[in-house]
């Protein structure tokens, strides 16, 4: 080893950049200005970002893991019903502090345990609950490349 392998800050931690996937949904679409300056004011950099209205096709292949629920017809419904707004998230810990940032699937649970999240301000029920966000690290690189088919992940960062 010489001296241009000697690292400057060797006792610098290693930061990784992590990315998520979130979608503004079809009832809280014509917030979704307000909601992204939010976003932005939590240090968050969003590096993709799609306004689109979900095939009901589309909204069945993203939500597959649920096909079969009680609640699959009326979540796909919903879902196609408007335009929703998907974006790309980054930054250290991106997955679980934007799951906190939105809190608990059930608005009325959120106004409960975390009445400054986004679903407990901006949803009405458990199915109208206004935003989506990845629920761990392999799930934002599979639904990143569902919404970006050809997108870089994070480990490709
Ligand atoms: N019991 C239910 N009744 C009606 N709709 C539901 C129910 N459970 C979930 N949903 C709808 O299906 C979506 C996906 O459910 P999931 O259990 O994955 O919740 P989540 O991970 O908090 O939400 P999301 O995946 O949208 O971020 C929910 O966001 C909600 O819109």
């Amino acid at each position: 080893m010489d001296d241009t392998d000697v690292p400057l800050f060797p006792e610098a931690p290693a930061v990784t950049v992590e990315q998520t996937l979130a979608i503004i949904k079809p009832d809280a679409i014509h917030f979704a200005d307000e909601i992204v300056e939010e976003i932005k004011s939590r240090g968050f950099t969003i590096t993709q970002k799609r306004r689109l209205r979900l095939s009901p096709e589309q909204a069945t292949d993203f939500y597959a893991e649920h096909y079969g629920k009680m609640f699959f017809p009326s979540l796909i419904a919903f879902m196609h019903s408007d335009d929703i707004l998907v974006l790309v998230l980054a930054k250290p810990g991106a997955v679980q502090e934007w799951r906190e940032m939105i809190g608990p699937t059930h608005p009325n649970k959120a106004r409960q345990l975390s009445p400054e999240s986004l679903r407990a301000r901006y949803g009405t029920d458990q199915t109208r609950n206004a935003v989506h966000g990845s629920d761990s690290y392999f799930g934002a690189e599979r639904e990143i490349r569902f919404m970006f088919p050809g997108s870089k992940s994070s480990g490709d960062m």
